[in-house]
């Protein structure tokens, strides 16, 4: 790809995408030719609209109000956000370059990508005010509007551009489980660093029963329930695993496929890494670079796929607990995902 023969300011969208997020930008450049802007496009703005959401400096409801709106901003001339603290507000403070490229897309583009912002502000919104996620339900609420409406907005790109079939965007399902199954997975491994800020992301109703608040899973006295709640939440997480396949199985085109798997390898690989780990409760867990870095190579193939999905849900399935409360649900669970072949 030649930055050169872009226009200047699409090369700054592109700069934008390589600081927010230098891996993931990669896989974004190699997406076939439209696909790319849009997708860069996409990408910045949901950053933007996640910057302000995470923005804790903001009051509630100018937060909320703004939120609300912001799919409006795309078509504002000029408007940028000079108030945010956060270490991604650069897409804030130049958000007029960003939405002059986003008013250059195709009119399917801009409508995907304005409909899946007024989705998406209005669900944050709504879980502002209540403060906290209740019941496991109310988890895969929040998780559709934070993840799963980017799944159904991407899938809508994919066949927007012509580089995939309907099915692929009308099977709603599909497209939002592939973001329940990351966002779930950035909930688990996040939750120390989440529950220090007073972020709390996991439900209520998983871990009433292993403590008294969520915040009390941190205590080290409380660590053999705590890791029963991770576990929990695993379990729940992995559940999503056959939808994952199905999509990824759907795919057609190549850039599109390695843009869709790669993201979905590293939370299998993460999921991994936590179950069972009482350092999620110190720390946050990470892949090692040289494990993903093997992974991103080998995620070109559903077969592939399929095949390093096999293999991590073989290593969940090793570590389960004999005591686990938890135990037979995850093997079931981890049977369905291995039995997609
Ligand atoms: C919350 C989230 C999971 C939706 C964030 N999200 C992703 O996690 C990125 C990956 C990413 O940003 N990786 C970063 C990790 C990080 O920043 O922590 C990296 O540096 O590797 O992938 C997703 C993403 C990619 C491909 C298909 C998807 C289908 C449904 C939902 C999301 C899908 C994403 C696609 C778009 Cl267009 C926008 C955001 C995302």
């Amino acid at each position: 790809l030649n930055l050169k023969k872009m226009d200047p300011d699409m090369r700054r969208c592109f700069e934008y995408l390589k600081m927010t997020s230098r891996s993931f930008c990669a896989v974004i450049m190699a997406l076939d030719e439209d696909l790319r802007y849009g997708v860069c496009i996409y990408y910045l703005v949901l950053r933007a609209l996640d910057t302000v959401e995470d923005d804790m400096t903001i009051a509630l409801d100018t937060k909320c109000a703004l939120l609300e709106t912001f799919y409006q901003k795309l078509n504002v001339v000029g408007w940028n956000f000079n108030n945010s603290k956060e270490k991604d507000r650069m897409v804030l403070d130049n958000f007029q370059i960003i939405s002059s490229e986003f008013r250059k897309l195709s009119p399917a583009f801009q409508q995907i990508i304005s409909g899946s912002c007024r989705d998406m502000g209005s669900g944050m919104a709504q879980f502002l005010k209540r403060k906290v996620i209740d019941s496991m339900t109310e988890w895969d609420e929040y998780c559709h509007y934070v993840a799963g409406l980017v799944g159904i907005g991407l899938s809508r790109l994919f066949v927007a551009s012509g580089l995939e079939e309907p099915i692929v965007g009308s099977d709603e399902r599909l497209a939002n489980s592939m973001g329940l199954f990351l966002q779930k997975t950035n909930i688990i491994r996040d939750f120390q660093e989440d529950t220090v800020q007073d972020r709390l992301f996991w439900p209520r109703e998983a871990w009433i029963k292993y403590g008294a608040s969520q915040k009390s899973l941190l205590s080290p006295s409380n660590m053999h329930n705590s890791v029963a709640c991770l576990n929990e939440l695993v379990t729940n997480a992995i559940q999503h695993i056959p939808d994952v396949l199905t999509y990824l199985g759907r795919l057609k085109n190549q850039s599109v496929f390695n843009f869709c798997a790669i993201p979905q390898m590293m939370a299998i690989a993460t999921l991994e890494r936590c179950y069972n780990n009482p350092d999620v409760f110190r720390m946050n867990v990470k892949i090692r670079k040289g494990e993903a870095v093997l992974m991103i190579g080998n995620s070109t193939s559903i077969e592939l796929v399929k095949e390093f999905m096999d293999k991590y849900c073989l290593s969940i399935a090793r570590k389960v607990p004999e005591n686990d409360r938890n135990a037979s649900a995850t093997r079931v669970a981890l049977q369905a995902g291995l039995r997609n072949k």
